[in-house]
């Protein structure tokens, strides 16, 4: 049984100067115990499905359709800095989530996100992009949710660093975590052999998906673009 399921999803904005369907007649499963990979060129709404399964639809959004989720949930969002409050500095928050939710240590959870110890004290604002996106990580981490979605946790990473997270991620899953993650890296997904199905949008739809090997090799011009 799947920990969340997207069935006929159907997103529609309209800003009153400017309407577009984001999502159309989306159908997704994200397992537990497996890290689901949504992939698709940019602006095809894979932010979108992030924002149906967290709640965080704009206002100007009209969604017809259902939103299935079982458990607690997650989020590391896009742009990681918004995870966090400004003027607080990254390790107090995440001490204050520890005490409240007390699932995952500080410790355990910036080990996870690979995020380096020795920036705890600065405010998110003084992070990089890459150790502030591995900090919205570590944060997502310690409530220990039955439910992850991480929105490109990778984008701003060295390989290396971008291999561990993979990985990471992948044993995050094997504790029964369903993991829902949005990437263009279909090669590096290849590479670390994390991702159990890789699911392909385009234009606010899901064209395609299956296991990463049968992808690699779908005669589809689209599809293969990724894993150049
Ligand atoms: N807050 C918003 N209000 C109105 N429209 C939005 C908003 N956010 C995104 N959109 C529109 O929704 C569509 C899907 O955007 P989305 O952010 O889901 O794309 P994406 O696939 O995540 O792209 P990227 O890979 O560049 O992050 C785009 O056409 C975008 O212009």
């Amino acid at each position: 049984m799947p920990i969340a399921e997207l069935s006929d999803l159907t997103v529609h904005i309209d800003t009153g100067r400017w309407s577009e369907t984001v999502l159309d007649a989306v159908n997704l499963a994200v397992p537990e115990g497996e890290i689901t990979a949504l992939l698709g060129e940019s602006g095809c709404g894979k932010s979108m499905v992030a924002a149906a399964l967290t709640g965080l639809l704009p206002a100007s959004a009209r969604s017809t359709g259902r939103v299935r989720i079982e458990g607690t949930i997650g989020f590391v969002p896009q742009s990681g800095v918004t995870a966090f409050i400004a003027d607080e500095t990254v390790g107090a928050q995440l001490r204050e989530l520890h005490r409240l939710h007390w699932a995952w240590s500080v410790e355990d959870a910036c080990a996870a996100a690979w995020y380096p110890n020795d920036v705890l004290d600065l405010y998110p604002g003084h992070h990089s992009t890459g150790q502030i996106q591995r900090a919205a990580l570590a944060a997502a981490l310690i409530p220990a949710p039955n439910l992850l979605v991480v929105d490109e946790p990778t984008a701003s990473l060295d390989r290396g660093t971008a291999y561990q997270v993979w990985i990471n991620l992948r044993k995050y899953a094997d504790t029964g975590a369903a993991v829902l993650a949005i990437t263009h890296d279909a090669p590096l997904l290849i590479d670390t052999g994390v991702a159990d199905r890789m699911v392909f949008m385009r234009d606010g739809r899901v064209t395609v998906a299956g296991p990463p090997v049968e992808m690699r090799t779908l005669v589809d011009p689209y599809v293969q673009g990724f894993f150049q």
